[in-house]
C-alpha cells in the first residue's frame, strides 16, 4: 500500500490506526505528552516496534518525554490519509451498503460516499442520507458528473466479481470488498477484503479450542 509515496509493510498499516485511537483518547483528556513505552503498555505492542512504526512520520519524540500528543494525533491521521476526502461508490444498497452509506463516522476516516448503485429498480432513485442510489448501467454517466477512485462492493457473492470487473472497468482503483468472495484483480488495483464471517470463523474455532 502507498502512502505519501512510501510502500508501508501492511502490519505497520494495521497498528498506526490503533495507536492515533489511543492517542486521541490522550487528547480528549488534555494529556500533553506519551512515550513509546507507554502506547506499548496500553496496546501491548513491543515499545521498539512502536518506536519503528513511529519513524515512518516526520515526528520525533523527545528523549524522556515523548511525543507531543496533538501533534501525534495530527501526524498519524494525515499520514494515514483520513483527513484527505476519498471519493467512493457503494455497489449493492442492500442492508450492509446502506449501514455504510449512513455511517457518519467512515467521513472521520476520508471516505465520502458520493453515490450507491443497485439494480433492484426499487432502489434506483431512492436516496439513503444523502447519497443518491443509481442503477449500475449509470455508472459511466455518475463517473463523468461525479467519479470516485474507491468501489465498495456489497452485492451478493455471486455477482461480485462481475461488479468489480464493471466498476474496474469504468474507472474505480480501489475495490474494499465486503463480499465473502474472493474477488481477483489486476496489478494495479488496489484490494481490501473485509469479512466479518472469517473473523467470527476464528472466534469459533478458538472457543472451541478452549473447552
Ligand atoms: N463483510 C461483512 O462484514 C459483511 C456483513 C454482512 C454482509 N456481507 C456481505 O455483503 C454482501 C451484501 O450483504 P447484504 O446483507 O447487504 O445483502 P442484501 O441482499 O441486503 O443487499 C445486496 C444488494 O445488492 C444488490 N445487487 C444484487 N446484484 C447486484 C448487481 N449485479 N449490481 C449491483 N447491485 C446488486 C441487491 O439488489 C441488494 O440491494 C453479501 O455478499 C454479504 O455476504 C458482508
Amino acid at each position: 500500500m502507498v502512502i505519501n509515496n512510501l510502500i508501508l509493510p501492511e502490519p505497520t498499516l494495521r497498528r498506526l490506526p490503533w495507536y492515533l485511537a489511543y492517542v486521541e483518547i490522550l487528547k480528549a483528556q488534555d494529556i500533553e505528552y506519551v512515550s513509546s513505552t507507554q502506547i506499548s503498555r496500553a496496546l501491548n505492542v513491543d515499545a521498539s516496534q512502536i518506536a519503528k512504526d513511529l519513524s515512518f512520520l516526520s515526528l520525533k519524540g523527545k528523549t524522556r518525554i515523548g511525543y507531543e500528543v496533538n501533534a501525534l494525533v495530527s501526524s498519524l491521521a494525515d499520514f494515514l490519509g483520513f483527513r484527505i476526502s476519498h471519493k467512493a461508490y457503494i455497489f449493492g444498497a442492500g442492508s450492509l451498503g446502506k449501514a455504510l452509506m449512513l455511517d457518519s463516522g467512515l467521513a472521520n476516516y476520508g471516505l465520502d460516499i458520493v453515490a450507491g448503485f443497485d439494480i433492484d429498480n426499487k432502489k434506483v432513485g431512492n436516496m439513503v442520507g444523502d447519497v443518491p442510489i443509481y442503477h449500475i448501467d449509470s455508472l459511466a454517466t455518475v463517473m463523468e458528473s461525479n467519479p470516485a477512485t474507491i468501489g465498495i462492493l456489497t452485492v451478493p457473492a455471486d455477482c461480485a466479481q462481475d461488479t468489480a470487473d464493471i466498476a474496474i472497468g469504468e474507472g474505480i482503483r480501489a475495490i474494499w470488498n465486503f463480499t465473502p468472495y474472493r474477488v481477483k484483480v489486476a496489478e494495479g488495483i488496489v484490494m481490501s477484503n473485509t469479512s466479518i464471517y472469517a473473523h467470527l470463523a476464528l472466534i469459533y474455532n478458538r472457543l472451541n479450542a478452549e473447552i
